[in-house]
């Protein structure tokens, strides 16, 4: 059976995730994840129709893996055909408020975001240019992490720093997570029944990387997260919020340079840091039942934490609906919601503890009726929503070339 649909590619540092949909469904027919790149230990395996592929790869590289990949498509599953492909990308800067085609321009855009997304976006251009070289007249369409938060406004968004620094090198805040924040919060209005013209929400979207988002109206008004991936909320590597003065004190104290340090701040801190036991809150939270103070420690901090970031959030929201958790901890972590929402009675919020604890599959609705805030789990898929933009982009360009 010929299967026309998108790929969307999420190439990370260390990682390289991948979907296929048709062109009509939010599950994807395949899904692919790339780990442990640069290692001895590189993995890949594809998932289609309920089996698992593990795929050789001939190399460590990102190049290594999409080689793979297009080999065992075209191999194994000729009848699934890419019509085009759709890439997140981290970092937009100031250039990039929706998705669009690749093209020269494009990548050079994409290009000069590189050093504020170090991790993430050379890796973006990696896969993007080498799918060009591969397969020229393909379609790629970029999705940005930062474009949902471009409606944030000046007073939000600046730092206090000169003024200059804002106008000549573009230091501000931006936010990441936007496609996730603006799926969720767009599936929020539907299942909580929220006016289309009149909702006030907050995303937290809780995965390796964290952030939550104050959503006015289909709009994002504030994000944790800033100039980098590495401020607001505390991560699994990542320290999130930190008194700027602490930089020069450990840089001095521990004869390390700006750059090493920086590495620390987002690899060896957050979760991992803390508990000095791993950046899985699964495992952390395995090893607090048992006792271990590092993994309480961490939890602890960490949906304090995140509470702080929420109530912070409001002050850019002129009503507050609903909060909802998303991400592989938001989505599946019943304890950490729990231990964040108990430090939320200012705002009226209150857990039905019954309803936190039931299975789920893509909404939950998690609030006691006394709450004056909904709260709620909703699955995120950010994969769709680029699949989604793909789709559009390609047939407004096809439109505009007959
Ligand atoms: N069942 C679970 N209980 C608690 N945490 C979970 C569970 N499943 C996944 N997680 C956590 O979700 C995090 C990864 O989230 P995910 O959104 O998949 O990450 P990313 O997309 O940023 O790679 C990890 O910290 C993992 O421990
Ligand atoms: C921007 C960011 O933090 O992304 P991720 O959560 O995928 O690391
Ligand atoms: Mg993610």
């Amino acid at each position: 059976m010929h299967i026309d649909g998108h790929l969307v590619v999420n190439a990370g540092s260390s990682s390289i995730k991948f979907s296929f949909f048709d062109f009509h469904s939010p599950t994807p027919i395949l899904t692919g994840l790339a780990e442990c790149l640069f290692s001895a230990q590189i993995s890949c395996v594809v998932k289609y129709q309920h089996q698992k592929h593990s795929l050789r790869i001939k190399g460590e590289d990102h190049k290594a893996v999409l080689l793979a990949l297009f080999d065992f498509l075209s191999e194994q599953l000729p009848d699934l055909n890419i019509a085009a492909v759709g890439h997140r990308v981290v970092h937009g800067g100031e250039h990039f408020s929706t998705p669009v085609l690749v093209n020269e321009q494009v990548i050079e855009k994409i290009a000069s975001c590189n050093n504020l997304a170090p991790l993430h976006n050379p890796a973006n251009l990696i896969a993007i240019k080498l799918i060009q070289q591969m397969q020229p007249n393909l379609p790629q369409v970029v999705v940005f992490d930062t474009a949902f938060h471009q409606s944030i406004s000046a007073e939000k968004y600046l730092y206090a720093l000169p003024y200059n620094y804002y106008q000549d090198l573009q230091v501000r805040k931006y936010g990441f997570h936007g496609t996730s924040h603006q799926y969720v919060s767009q599936q929020a209005v539907a299942q909580l029944n929220l006016a289309q013209k009149d909702h006030g929400l907050i995303v937290a979207h809780l995965g390796n990387g964290a952030s939550v988002c104050a959503v006015f109206n289909g709009k994002s008004v504030e994000t944790s997260m800033g100039l980098t991936p590495l401020d607001g909320l505390m991560m699994g590597t990542r320290c999130g919020d930190l008194d700027p003065g602490v930089f020069n004190y450990l840089c001095d104290k521990l004869n390390l340079s700006p750059t090493e340090l920086t590495n620390i701040l987002n690899k060896k801190s957050g979760l991992l840091g803390i508990s000095q036991l791993s950046n899985d809150m699964r495992t952390l939270l395995e090893h607090a039942e048992q006792g271990h103070e590092g993994a309480i420690l961490a939890i602890d901090m960490f949906c304090y934490r995140l509470a702080k970031h929420i109530c912070a959030s409001t002050a850019a929201l002129p009503k507050l609906d609903a909060i909802v958790f998303t991400g592989g901890i938001g989505e599946h972590a019943a304890a950490i919601r729990s231990k964040t929402i108990a430090h939320l009675k200012v705002l009226h919020c209150v857990l039905d503890e019954q309803k936190n604890l039931q299975s789920y599959d893509e909404f939950n609705p998690i609030h006691h009726n006394s709450s004056l805030v909904q709260l709620a789990v909703i699955a995120t898929n950010e994969e769709w929503m680029i699949a989604q933009s793909v789709s559009q982009l390609v047939k407004t360009a096809a439109e505009d070339t007959l």
